[in-house]
């Protein structure tokens, strides 16, 4: 709920308006299909981003950027990724934005599902999110802004 899918759509748009071509993973949506079978806990997540990484690069072998808008929550999965692809072609985008402002957000009601224990090992609540050291992009609230919000 930092906005990781609201960046990745208005990125690829603009990616395309230059002439590239781009495609979406999203961490959500990937797991209605292809992820079906993974849960929360810290191995599916681990194979969920595993999974992700080997799509991500097939889309790069063919020519487009693959933009993966997932929580990827610890460094290990990130850092595994990183090293499918030739050096500087995966590219970190850490959302840094304080956990209030995307529980304010919460737009599918789940932190409230959480704080409420009604839903364990969630991001953020009970569940450790392992910030990035050496980032290349750092996504921050005051250079964060939709129109009208
Ligand atoms: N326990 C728990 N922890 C975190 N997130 C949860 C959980 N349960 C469900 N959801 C919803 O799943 C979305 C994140 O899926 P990801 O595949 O990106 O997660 S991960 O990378 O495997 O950690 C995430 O969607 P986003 O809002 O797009 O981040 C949540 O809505
Ligand atoms: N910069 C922003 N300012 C205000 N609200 C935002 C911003 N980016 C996203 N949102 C809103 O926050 C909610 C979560 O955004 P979303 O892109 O779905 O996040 P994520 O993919 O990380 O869950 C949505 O309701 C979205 O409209």
């Amino acid at each position: 709920m930092s906005g990781k899918s609201t960046v990745a759509c208005a990125l690829s748009r603009e990616l395309h308006y230059r002439g590239h071509h781009t495609y979406v993973l999203d961490g959500d949506n990937l797991r209605h299909g292809l992820n079906r079978d993974l849960s929360f806990k810290a191995e599916d997540r681990t194979e969920n981003i595993r999974r992700v990484g080997e799509v991500a690069k097939l889309f790069a072998d063919a020519g487009t950027i693959c933009i993966a808008s997932l929580i990827s929550p610890y460094r290990r999965d990130r850092d595994a990724c990183r090293a499918l692809l030739p050096d500087s072609r995966f590219i970190e985008v850490f959302m840094d934005l304080p956990l209030e402002l995307c529980e304010a957000r919460d737009p599918k009601g789940l932190y409230k599902l959480a704080r409420t224990g009604k839903i364990k090992g969630f991001t953020g609540v009970d569940d450790p999110y392992e910030s990035p050291e050496n980032c290349r992009y750092v996504i921050k609230k005051r250079n964060f802004k939709l129109k009208g919000k």
